[in-house]
């Protein structure tokens, strides 16, 4: 079963230890979130199954919604089950976006601020906006949190609000959308990260996936489950463009060094914003700022290295001449203590995790052309559910060997579909719990 409807979080039990401190007895709840390690044992994870907003995709709009191509809708949708399965079976729970969002929608103000966020982000004249609001304040929790995602065409408009005298809609295709799908969502790795106790929410650096953080922040400001969590970043209005930082740039090493990207998605602006507010807010001083060739095939850090056990990372030889890489350190009030630009990557991650050695293994295992083939499909994007223990797609099939061969346990899914969108098993999940 992939969809546990509205009643998931709920009751995903906090549970409630007694335990016996100083002679007293206390409550200890289990924590719900958390996240200080690339690669501890995975407890639970956000995922998005892939729906209806997959199925607008067209060729002449695919570019700007970011795809590569057009997917089989119910296929993803299998593998994407196949994946949560395959989660659930290694102990990890998954937890739905949608029905999160669908939950903090019961409520009749978030309702109708959620709407006056969505009808702002496009350009639509007010009694338009109003009209369609009337109409969407009367969906079910879970209807509208459909609608948001999967977007409204100009034909869907008309059929719910009946003729309206618009410029707007009168000069729209019937086809074309008044609010956008939100197609990347299942790329749940982008719009949110959490670190230790508290989340970046993300801004986006493409406006097809503005939305995606703005539906975050309302579970996170909203939902009971959340209740302490710390926002890290984009909760406030100077957490916007262009200070964009996207998840998938985005590595926690441990609990006090993580790693984020200068990529096409995040700027160097927006990392040291976060350098100081990570020192703040959870207590991680050391930041490592990498900075990678800015392409769509290397959109984020998470495209070209990720980490797949204790002491190894999986990387794409085309870039690792083109990486530099930065060691900031902060006190505890966020002050800058130093800034040194380093030129060995390993030497780098080497001390900043304090480990005698590290070892990088290639995608594609030395061989240009299968590097370059298995990173365009997401070779070099594991998502590590324990120590020395990766999920990947199973057409990287050079890369999952050269895995293997250095002692990696790879769990392999079926990504023929999901793939077209540019993204592997880590950028398909959230962690919200991992084990140190
Ligand atoms: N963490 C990642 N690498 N995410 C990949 C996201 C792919 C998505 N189509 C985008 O362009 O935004």
């Amino acid at each position: 079963m992939w969809y546990n409807g509205d009643i998931e979080l709920n009751c995903i039990a906090l549970t409630v230890h007694l335990i016996e401190n100083g002679g007293e007895t206390v409550e200890e709840r289990e924590r719900a979130f958390y996240v200080a390690s690339e690669v501890g044992k995975l407890k639970r994870v956000m995922l998005h199954r892939p729906g209806r907003e997959l199925e607008r995709l067209t060729i002449d709009n695919k570019d700007e919604l970011l795809f590569d191509d057009i997917l089989w809708v119910e296929e993803a949708q299998k593998e994407h089950d196949a994946f949560a399965d395959l989660l659930r079976d290694n102990g990890v729970e998954v937890v739905y976006f949608r029905n999160s969002f669908a939950q903090v929608l019961r409520d009749e103000t978030i309702r109708s601020q959620v709407l006056d966020d969505t009808l702002a982000m496009e350009a639509l004249d007010v009694p338009l906006g109003q009209a369609l609001k009337r109409e969407l304040m009367d969906f079910t929790p879970s209807d509208l949190a459909d609608v948001l995602i999967s977007g409204l065409t100009k034909a869907e408009a008309v059929a719910l609000i009946g003729p309206c005298r618009s410029l707007v809609l009168d000069v729209l295709d019937p086809m074309a959308f008044l609010f956008r799908p939100l197609p990347n969502l299942y790329f749940q790795r982008d719009p949110h990260v959490f670190i230790k106790d508290g989340v970046i929410i993300s801004v986006m650096n493409f406006q097809a996936r503005r939305r995606e953080p703005l539906y975050a922040r309302y579970i996170y400001e909203n939902h009971p489950y959340f209740k302490d969590l710390k926002i890290l970043f984009g909760d406030n209005k100077n957490d916007a463009i262009p200070y964009n930082v996207e998840g998938g740039d985005v590595l926690v090493l441990s609990d006090d060094v993580v790693a984020i990207g200068i990529s096409q998605r995040t700027t160097a602006g927006a990392v040291q914003i976060l350098g100081r507010r990570l020192a703040q807010r959870v207590g991680v001083h050391t930041l490592l700022a990498v900075d990678i060739p800015k392409t769509r095939s290397y959109m984020h850090l998470d495209t070209v290295f990720t980490m797949v056990d204790r002491d190894a990372f999986t990387i794409f030889p085309g870039v690792s001449e083109a990486i530099r890489i930065w060691k900031l350190v902060y006190d505890d009030e966020g002050e800058l203590l130093s800034l040194t630009e380093s030129h060995d990557i390993g030497a780098s991650f080497r001390e900043a995790l304090h480990l005698d050695a590290v070892r990088f293994i290639e995608t594609g295992g030395g061989d240009p052309v299968a590097a370059a083939r298995d990173q365009w499909n997401d070779g070099t994007n594991t998502l590590s559910i324990a120590p020395g223990n990766v999920v990947t797609y199973r057409r990287n099939v050079v890369s999952n060997r050269v895995l293997r061969e250095n002692g990696i346990k790879v769990l392999e899914v079926r990504g023929a579909e999901l793939g077209r969108g540019r993204g592997g098993p880590r950028c398909m999940s959230m962690p919200l719990l991992r084990d140190h």
